[in-house]
């Protein structure tokens, strides 16, 4: 076997520190030809790079159309990149491997209970069936559901879906955790408290984050670092570093009533404003 090229063996490590690293990703949806129909392809997102160090969460912030799904997708290993690489804890992305995803709306199976629901992902984990309640019973613990295992998913409000997803995204006890745009359909106290109970979740859990959102306000109130995205084509445009106290023990709710807090998203509603506009 020849030699490993030393250059290329440093570049894998580098990879393999961060929980994600994008290297100069280009997509493109559509044919590379003039399709069928005549339609030319997008270029959803040009030329990006990011790197999640461990433990980090980080929000994707940007208007309609910007490319933050297209991101988010490229990072859970639904999506291949045209041009660049992708890596999440120095491997190429897969789907279900190490990696937790929670979409807008909570995608559960109506005919299964909410333990029936978590105990089918817990399989697909393959955790033992003898296993499942008890670590059933502590994922709806860390969601605050303890208790719901026999309902029915139609019975419960869409804040209580929306948890039972995240815990569901849980049941790998996967090293990154996606969310895009999970509370977009809440309304807005239950919007908050789970804003608030994800971000303690997060601080204790050490779990790296990736959340897509279109509020300045859930952005920094969520993100160690926000950046901003602009649309045509998709790319990142400025980069916010958020110093608010990330500790299990923050008192989250009464972070919104800071100045800090107050500043930090004035200057973000004034560069989306500015992006919208350039
Ligand atoms: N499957 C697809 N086929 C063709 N074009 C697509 C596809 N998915 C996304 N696009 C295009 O790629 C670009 C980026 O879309 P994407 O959904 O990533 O943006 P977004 O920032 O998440 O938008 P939103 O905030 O509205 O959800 C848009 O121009 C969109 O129309």
């Amino acid at each position: 076997m020849p030699p490993a090229d030393s250059s290329t063996t440093a570049a894998t490590e580098a990879r393999a520190a961060h929980a994600v690293v994008l290297d100069r990703i280009t997509v493109r949806y559509g044919d590379a030809r003039r399709g069928r129909r005549g339609r030319a392809p997008v270029t959803a997102v040009s030329d990006v790079s990011l790197t999640l160090d461990r433990g980090e969460f980080v929000v994707l912030v940007g208007p309609s159309g910007c490319g933050k799904t297209t991101l988010l997708r490229i990072v859970a290993g639904f999506e291949r990149p045209a041009e660049g690489t992708a890596t999440t804890h120095g491997e190429a992305p897969t789907p279900g491997r190490g990696t937790g995803v929670v979409f807008q709306q909570p995608r559960l199976f109506p005919w299964r209970t909410v333990g029936g629901n978590l105990a089918f992902a817990l399989a697909r984990h393959g955790v033992p069936r003898d296993a499942r309640a008890a670590r059933t019973a502590e994922l709806l613990s860390q969601v605050g559901l303890s208790g719901m295992e026999h309902r029915r998913t139609w019975e419960l409000s869409g804040g209580q879906q929306q948890r039972v997803a995240i815990a569901r995204a849980l049941a790998g006890e996967p090293e990154l955790l996606l969310l895009d745009e999970p509370f977009a359909a809440l309304d807005a106290l239950t919007r908050e408290h789970l804003q608030e109970e994800v971000r303690t979740l997060a601080s204790r859990t050490g779990t790296t984050v990736l959340f897509v959102t279109h509020s300045a306000e859930e952005a920094i109130l969520l993100g160690s670092r926000v950046l901003v995205m602009a649309a045509g084509p998709g790319r990142i445009v400025e980069e916010i570093a958020v110093p608010l106290p990330r500790e299990p023990t923050t008192d989250v709710a009464a972070l919104r009533g800071t100045a800090e807090f107050a500043r930090l998203r004035g200057e973000l509603a004034a560069s989306l404003r500015n992006t919208a506009t350039s």
